[in-house]
């Protein structure tokens, strides 16, 4: 029996306990998610809001959260940040809460341009001496949270908007091959985790969408194990893509034999939200976690944290925010929340 159910069945059992008469799970989206078929409905956190008391009481609950994932503490910049020198203290504290709390991990993420130290970005390595800096990270990192990560983003953010390779210091020196070879370097480390290729933009179909598309290709045709598709979700507010288009996008991962999951969903506003903005917000939540619901091979839908408290959003995108399902005082927006729920059911 996988984590997953075990955990749907002991909240059954919670509740069948508490309640004779309903027979039901506590409500909440990772019980609605499971109850689809879903493997998980989660949330990302950090290392820093830990100690916020409430926040963590709610991140804890796993009638709304059956998975987290790091939003920081697994980056290269944080593990090895001088070469050879690896600090494993504030991931391994995420993995102790998911370990206590019954949730999975969805691990992130080993190969990025970003939030990568500059010993690897301006270090001048050749091809060899660069793959075997980064097959190291890789088996380093993957080797110590072995059993622990029930997915990993293996490489995140390869690909331009128009689908061409995104310059990076992995892509400059060794060319589209670093994605196989890290592919597989993750799969020998860990056999059993899931890998993920992860990027941005994808929910748009179109150029950047086919081209991730092409890197799954690329990596099953090096014969190594690719497993699925991430689409992180920094959607817009008035500007998500349909449910039917999102469908239809899920639908083409599933045709290469893969898995597909939303791995970073926030939806945007220009901040403070308007009362319409937040109508719309509901409508465009329902959207993607709907078109997730409704195709078999999308696995789970994680939030890029789940209040607007701790949101990387208005820190990068200047005036906006506002873009999770609970507010800046941890209160959930009843209309986006049940809207969520209600695309789950
Ligand atoms: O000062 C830094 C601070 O800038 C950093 O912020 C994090 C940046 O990454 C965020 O996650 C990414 C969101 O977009 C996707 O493209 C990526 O896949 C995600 O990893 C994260 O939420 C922010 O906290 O945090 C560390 C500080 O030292």
């Amino acid at each position: 029996m996988s984590i997953t159910s075990r955990l749907s069945c002991l909240l059954f059992a919670v509740s069948a306990i508490s309640s004779p008469i309903s027979h039901r799970a506590v409500d909440g989206l990772n019980t609605r998610a499971v109850a689809a078929g879903k493997e998980y409905f989660g949330s990302a956190t950090d290392n820093g809001e830990l100690s916020d008391i409430p926040y963590l009481e709610g991140l804890s609950n796993t009638a709304d959260f059956g998975s987290i994932t790091p939003g920081n503490a697994m980056k290269w910049d944080t593990i090895e940040p001088s070469r050879g020198t690896f600090n494993f203290a504030n991931g391994d504290t995420i993995v102790d809460l998911a370990e206590k709390n019954g949730q999975l991990l969805r691990c992130h993420t080993l190969v990025w341009h970003s939030q990568l130290p500059s010993w690897v970005s301006n270090g001048g390595f050749d091809n060899a001496t660069l793959i075997d800096i980064m097959v190291n990270h890789i088996t380093q990192e993957v080797t110590h949270y072995k059993g622990k990560c029930y997915h990993w983003d293996v490489v995140n953010e390869a690909l331009n908007e128009d689908g061409t390779y995104r310059s990076s210091v992995f892509y400059d020196t060794i060319g589209p091959a670093y994605l196989p070879i890290a592919f597989a370097a993750a799969a020998a480390a860990d056999p059993e985790a899931k890998l993920y290729f992860n990027d941005y933009n994808l929910e748009y179909g179109g150029a950047k969408f086919n081209a991730a598309l092409e890197i799954v290709k690329l990596v099953q045709s090096y014969g190594a194990k690719i497993d699925g598709l991430g689409f992180q979700g920094h959607l817009i507010v008035g500007s998500t893509p349909s449910r039917s288009s999102q469908e239809s996008n899920l639908n083409k991962v599933a045709a290469l034999g893969v898995e597909a999951a939303f791995t970073e969903l926030d939806i945007r506003t220009t901040t403070p939200a308007t009362e319409a903005a937040v109508a719309q917000q509901a409508k465009d939540y329902a959207a993607t976690v709907g078109a997730c619901a409704a195709v078999e091979k999308c696995v789970g839908v994680t939030i890029w944290d789940y209040t607007d408290k701790y949101s990387w959003i208005p820190s990068v995108f200047q005036g906006q925010g506002a873009a999770l399902p609970w507010d800046e005082n941890l209160q959930k927006k009843e209309l986006v929340y049940n809207a969520i729920l209600e695309a789950l059911s």
